[in-house]
């Protein structure tokens, strides 16, 4: 281990982003009734110009009208590259209350993108007499934002998640699809005629969680476009967990069941580690660093290993 240790990300659950347009607010009440935990009412890309102001607005009603439990409450903003986001920023904090929890940042590029919504949300706050700090979340989806992603995920204490949006991520690349997420037909390998997909999306997914968990921050799936494909849906996401990503968004409400089967670590799971912590007890007990449990090699690794299992269990029953 480092002289400098890991931070821990933070303590809240995360299996499941259920998006929605602001320009739809009949579907809110029904957001705020899901089983997802982070709720992410949408300013950007789901809302067309011409029903940006009008989101808005509808936003801010919903943030203090609905009741959303003890889910996260996060609005995606639009890119600074727009002329929205700082009208976002400004209204959000001004004319909603202290229930919005996050506001989640697009199409982030570098460090400093952070800082600019970082300075104005503080601003805001003081002027305003905000006693709750807003969270950041942002989405890795561009050339930049990926090449950027360490000091990204360095890059503001308000910082708590990060996604991959494979859709503009896969537009700013330059790949050769239109799916959102999941298998690609042409990516694959061939031996001895048969075809052996591959996943276009796990170096991107790997250099997200590898940042996140230097920083302390939750890392996140994004979107799985075709919301009528089950089975790939869960595919993709029990991908993402294996690499250590905390959830996936839903962009349909019939995803939120998947995502929270995967990230929820079964009870078969969580059994498993708590007998490996016991056999590691036992091994402790006689002076051993390694025993042997089912007929493998456990050792002082394995004691974190079944650790994260165990935690992120608790964390989510206790919440
Ligand atoms: C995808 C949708 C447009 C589908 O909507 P709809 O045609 O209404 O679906 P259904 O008829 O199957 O709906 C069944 C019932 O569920 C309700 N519903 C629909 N959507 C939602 C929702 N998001 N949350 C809660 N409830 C929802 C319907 O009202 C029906 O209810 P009932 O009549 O009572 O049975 C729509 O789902 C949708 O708009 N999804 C979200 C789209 C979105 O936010 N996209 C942005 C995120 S993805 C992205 O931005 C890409 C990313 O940035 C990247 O680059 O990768
Ligand atoms: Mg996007």
């Amino acid at each position: 281990m480092s002289f400098r240790i890991q931070p821990a990300a933070p303590a809240r659950p995360n299996r499941c982003q259920l998006f929605g347009p602001g320009s739809r607010p009949a579907i809110f009440e029904k957001m705020a009734g899901s089983d997802a935990d982070v709720i992410n009412l949408d300013l950007e890309d789901s809302v067309a110009p011409s029903d940006k102001d009008s989101a808005r607005e509808n936003i801010i009603q919903a943030i203090g009208d609905i009741d959303w439990g003890k889910k996260t409450l996060s609005v995606r903003i639009n890119g600074l590259d727009t002329p929205y986001w700082y009208k976002d920023v400004v209204d959000l904090l001004e004319k909603s209350g202290d229930r919005l929890d996050q506001i989640m940042i697009p199409k982030v590029g570098c460090a400093a993108d952070l800082y600019a919504v970082d300075a104005l949300v503080t601003a805001v706050e003081r002027a305003r007499g905000r006693t709750k700090p807003i969270k950041f979340e942002v989405i890795i989806e561009s050339a930049a934002g990926i090449a950027h992603v360490e000091e990204i995920a360095a890059g503001s204490p308000r910082l708590e998640a990060m996604s991959l949006g494979a859709a503009d991520f896969a537009a700013s690349m330059g790949m050769a699809t239109t799916g959102i997420g999941g298998t690609q037909e042409n990516y694959y390998m061939l031996h001895e005629g048969a075809k052996h997909w591959s996943d276009p999306w796990h170096w991107a997914q790997a250099a997200i969680v590898a940042a996140c968990r230097t920083h302390g921050v939750l890392p996140v799936d994004g979107p799985f476009g075709d919301f009528s494909d089950d089975d790939g849906y869960r595919a993709q996401a029990l991908r993402s967990a294996t690499l250590g990503m905390v959830g996936k968004w839903a962009i349909h409400p019939k995803q939120v069941a998947l995502a929270n089967e995967v990230f929820t670590p079964s009870e078969a799971a969580v059994a498993e580690a708590r007998e490996i912590l016991a056999a590691m007890e036992e091994a402790k007990a006689k002076g051993e660093g390694a025993t042997v449990y089912k007929g493998r090699l456990v050792d002082i690794a394995s004691i974190k290993q079944a650790e994260v299992i165990v935690k992120q269990s608790e964390m989510i029953a206790g919440h």
